[in-house]
């Protein structure tokens, strides 16, 4: 591993069952920033974040990190509306992963679930039922409890999808704050402005990564062409991009 990489994945086979989805990923994701994965519907960029994780065991290589247990932030699809929490619990469990589940949290801990909920902007909906939230609100509940973790390691999958051009700023903006706080992040977004953006980029395309780098040097057009097919992604709806971006984001449905 080199020394300001905090993750290194050496050669990794994953999939579900006899599928194999990752065939041979090896990259490595740089200390205290913000590492894009970017590839098409299916390319494996959740399989991936399942693996950083530790949740998904790879059928062959390895992941190379220090043992705390990462924040992992899953698509809001994945978690089940019948779930009967509160929001304020919900963002707790952020708590309860850290110290185990048969401690009680302290005052502290407490503090900091309400300091999570603020910085997303939902201590409003702090005793509201997380099933009778809205989607951008479940999103940000779920990004609030991956914070309450204060994990060295910080894994988001699609934080921002279908989130209003607000909400995906406020996500945006926490994200920053947190690899300059020391986190080291792995975003999965299909918002290439928001790629851009990154420190570093891993470019996926059917479970086989094509290019890493900065995102500038790896979402080049001709990469973007090769990995998506047609003429070029197209520009859906207004994004606001560094300035050194380019302002497009690919349909989810691509
Ligand atoms: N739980 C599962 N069981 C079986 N196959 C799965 C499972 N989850 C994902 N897959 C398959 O693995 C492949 C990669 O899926 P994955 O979700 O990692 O892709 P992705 O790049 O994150 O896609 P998207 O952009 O649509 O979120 C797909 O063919 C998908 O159908």
């Amino acid at each position: 591993m080199k020394l300001r990489d905090a993750v290194a994945i050496h050669d990794v086979v994953a999939g579900y069952g006899r599928k194999r989805v990752l065939h041979g990923i090896s990259a490595g994701l740089p200390a205290s920033a913000v590492t894009a994965v970017v590839g098409p519907n299916g390319s494996g960029k959740s399989t991936l974040l399942g693996v950083l994780a530790g949740v998904i065991r790879p059928a062959r290589g390895r992941i190379e990190r220090d043992r705390r247990r990462p924040g992992y932030v899953v698509q809001r699809s994945a978690v089940p509306d019948a779930l009967p929490l509160t929001v304020r619990d919900a963002v707790a469990m952020g708590r309860w992963a850290l110290r185990g589940p048969w401690r009680r949290l302290t005052a502290a801990d407490w503090a900091v679930v309400d300091a999570c909920m603020s910085r997303l902007g939902i201590l409003d909906l702090a005793g509201r039922q997380l099933g009778a939230l809205s989607g951008g609100q479940r999103q940000r509940a779920l990004v609030a409890q991956g914070l309450a973790q204060e994990p060295g390691l910080l894994l988001l999958d699609e934080p921002a999808t279908g989130l209003d051009v607000e909400a995906g700023r406020l996500i945006g903006g926490v994200v920053d704050e947190e690899s300059a706080g020391g986190v080291t992040v792995v975003h999965v977004t299909h918002d290439l402005a928001a790629a851009m953006g990154a420190g570093h980029c891993l470019l996926l395309d059917g479970g086989r990564l094509v290019a890493q780098g900065p995102p500038g040097e790896v979402l080049t057009p001709e990469a973007l062409r090769e990995v998506f097919g047609g003429p070029h992604p197209q520009p859906v709806g207004r994004v606001t991009a560094p300035p050194q971006a380019t302002a497009i984001t690919l349909e989810p449905g691509r």
